[in-house]
């Protein structure tokens, strides 16, 4: 028996200030299973971050929200922090640019952790050295702008990982960065999640990057689940016309091979 992190049940959402717009979600049905990488794709509008979102429990108050999501493995909705972290596409606007990445980091391991602010300091170095900061000393106590964007979303990544959640989302967390550095952050995400045994909750409208490591695909139209699976059967078998057609518009002389093994 596979060990169920969340159940997302007839979750459909809606957003107020948009009332006579069609749903951002409808009717979605979807299994988070624990220690999976589970990455959601789909155009853009298609209702990613609003699910990423919804199972964050982050949603704006005037989102209208039916269905439910069940957390087998907590018995209670998770805490922001401590239960999971969340990784945004805008490292930028997610620090606090007066607060240098030192403090940012040791604030989170003194809320969750329930340690000193010295303990937490060193917790924060240990991080900044795990997602390979290049001089995590320096790094402690440089400000968010001193960074580069790459470094930026190296320390969100620290920050969302300090309190050891059992889930990491990310949204995007790779759209503002270019190739290079994108194919490091995902390849250190990876690495984390798989030393830790988190769930991985990856989104993208990117099919090529998520099938490099997820092992499911979850793909997502126009605010609907069309179709999920492990990614070796979807990219190789697409039940759906509209999969067929994600994964034949990605596929170009300059596109690597969807699927680089067989299933593990
Ligand atoms: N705060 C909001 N208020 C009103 N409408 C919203 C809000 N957030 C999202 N929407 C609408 O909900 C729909 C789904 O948006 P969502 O951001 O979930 O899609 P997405 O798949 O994440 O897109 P993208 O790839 O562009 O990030 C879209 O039509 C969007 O315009
Ligand atoms: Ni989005």
């Amino acid at each position: 028996m596979t060990p169920l992190l969340a159940r997302i049940s007839g979750l459909s959402v809606s957003y107020r200030a948009d009332r006579d717009a069609a749903p951002a979600l409808d009717g979605i049905d979807l299994d988070i299973v624990a220690g999976e990488r589970l990455a959601i794709i789909g155009e853009s509008g298609s209702g990613k971050s609003t699910l990423a979102l919804a199972v964050a429990g982050l949603l704006p108050r005037s989102a209208v929200v039916d269905g439910r999501i069940d957390w087998p493995a907590y018995g209670k909705a998770p805490l922001p922090g401590r239960d999971y972290g969340f990784v945004f596409q805008d490292a930028g606007a997610s620090l606090n640019p007066v607060l240098t990445v030192g403090e940012q980091i040791a604030e989170v391991a003194e809320r969750h952790l329930g340690v000193g602010w010295f303990e937490a300091f060193g917790r924060a170095r240990e991080l900044l050295e795990r997602v390979r900061i290049p001089d995590p000393d320096a790094a402690l106590g440089a400000y968010p702008h001193q960074l580069s964007g790459g470094q930026r979303q190296r320390v969100c990544i620290a920050a969302a990982i300090c309190a050891r959640p059992k889930l990491l989302i990310a949204d995007e967390p790779t759209s503002a960065l270019d190739m290079v550095v994108q194919a490091e952050i995902v390849s250190l995400l990876d690495e984390l999640v798989r030393e830790d045994g988190m769930t991985l909750l990856f989104i993208t409208h990117d099919i090529a990057l998520a099938s490099g490591f997820a092992d499911r695909i979850a793909v997502f139209h126009k605010a609907r689940l069309v179709e999920a699976g492990s990614t070796f059967d979807t990219l190789a078998h697409p039940a759906q016309p509209y999969t067929a057609s994600l994964i034949a518009n990605h596929i170009d002389l300059d596109t690597p091979p969807l699927v680089s093994a067989g299933p593990a």
